[in-house]
Order: structure tokens, then sequence, then C-alpha cells
């Protein structure tokens, strides 16, 4: 039986890194949901379209990180058949052997609710914006004004809102290095494992 990781939160927080990181240590895939949202809302036109259609090229875009694309993706990612056309992808992906890492906004409670692990992963608003501002080379006060936006519109929206799974274990990275939230939620998948 195949294991997966379900990790979800808001921008910027870390879940990235500590999903790409997992993968790595446990020699698991790692999926970053995120970007087949913000591919879906660069290839523009109509978004159901463009989500049913989605090819493994469109997520090697090279203009996939930025904020504008962040905001596209949110926007495109309320729309609830631009969803649906993405579960099956991710669903199968879950299944990967020997097991499978997704990082995203609704992978605890709606792709992988099944889940072995679940990790929610967060950090206050100003570090949230304060690294994503380091890592594009932008003004932080914008950032954290896309970041609020982005945030209050993934938390809002009726289908496959941005919020934790009741069995989720909560992860503040606020105050951690990425070696520390690292080795915490590695102890806590080593332990669910054991
Ligand atoms: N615990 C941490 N401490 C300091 N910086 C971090 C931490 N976790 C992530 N970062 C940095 O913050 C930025 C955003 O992290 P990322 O993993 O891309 O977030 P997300 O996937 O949640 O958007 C990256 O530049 C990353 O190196
Ligand atoms: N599983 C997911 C992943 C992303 N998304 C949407 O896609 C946008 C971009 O996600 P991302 O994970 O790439 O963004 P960051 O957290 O890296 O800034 C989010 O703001 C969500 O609107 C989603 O709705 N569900």
């Amino acid at each position: 039986m195949p294991f997966t990781i379900a990790i979800d939160g808001p921008a910027a927080s870390g879940k990235g890194t500590i999903a790409r990181a997992m993968a790595r240590h446990f020699g698991f895939s790692h999926l970053d949901t995120g970007l087949l949202y913000r591919a879906v809302g660069a290839l523009g036109g109509d978004p159901i379209v463009a989500a049913r259609g989605l090819q493994p090229a469109d997520l090697e875009r090279d203009d996939l990180r930025s904020a504008e694309a962040g905001q596209a993706a949110s926007r495109v990612a309320a729309i609830p058949e631009v969803r649906a056309a993405l579960v099956d992808f991710q669903r199968r992906f879950a299944r990967s052997e020997p097991g499978a890492v997704l990082d995203g906004r609704d992978i605890g409670t709606v792709i992988c609710p099944e889940a072995e692990v679940k990790l929610y992963v967060t950090a206050s608003d100003q570090v949230r914006a304060g690294r994503r501002a380091l890592e594009l080379g932008a003004d932080v006060a914008q950032i954290l004004t896309e970041l609020r936006e982005r945030d209050a519109r993934d938390a809002a929206r009726d289908v496959a809102p941005m919020r934790p799974a009741d069995d989720a274990i909560m992860l503040d990275t606020s105050d951690l290095t990425i070696e520390q939230a690292l080795t915490q939620a590695i102890a806590h998948a080593e332990r669910v494992r054991a």
C-alpha cells in the first residue's frame, strides 16, 4: 500500500520546501499541486478548457512563480469545474509507489482525505511576505497585500476552501529554520510509519 503525505497551508508558509525535502528523505514522489492551478491561470482562455487539456509541458513554463501567476491561479482555483478536472490526476499521483507527498490547499481535506500523514503548515503573514519578497526580489508591503488577498480568496471559496483537515498536525514555521521545521515534520511521519 502506498504511503501518502498531504501538506497544506497558506502561501509561502514553507509547505513546498517541506514537501520536497520529505519526498527526498522517504524516497517518495512529490507533486506541487499549486503548479496545476498556476498553469491553468497562465494558459489564459477558458480556464475549464485549459484544466481539462492540461499537459505536462504546461507545468514547465518559466512564468508560473510570479505574484501575478499566483493571483491568476487563485481566481481559476475557485471554479468548481477547474478543480474537478484536476482531481483524478492528483489522486492517481497520490498512489505512487512506494509513496507520495502532495502539497497544496485541499490535499488533506478533499484530494487525499485518507492520507497517512497530514500537515498544515503556517507562518505569520509578515514572515511569509518577507520570505516570498526575498525569493522574488520584490517589495514586502506589496507581497503582503498580495498574499493576504490570495489567502482570503482561497479560504472563502465554496469549493475545497483552504483549511486544515480535522486530523492534520499544525506546524507553525514562523520562528523555525527550514531544518527545524523539517525535523519536526519528518519525526511525525516516522512515528506514523513505525
Ligand atoms: N522554516 C523556514 N524558515 C525560513 N525560510 C523558509 C522556511 N520554510 C521555507 N522558507 C523559505 O520561504 C520561501 C517560501 O517557501 P515555500 O516552501 O516555497 O512555501 P510555499 O510552498 O508554502 O509557498 C522559500 O524561499 C523558502 O526557502
Ligand atoms: N491544492 C491546491 C493548490 C493550489 N491552489 C490554488 O493555487 C494558488 C497557487 O498555489 P501555490 O501553492 O502555487 O502558491 P504558494 O503557496 O506557493 O504561493 C493558491 O493560491 C490556490 O488558489 C488550490 O486552490 N489548491
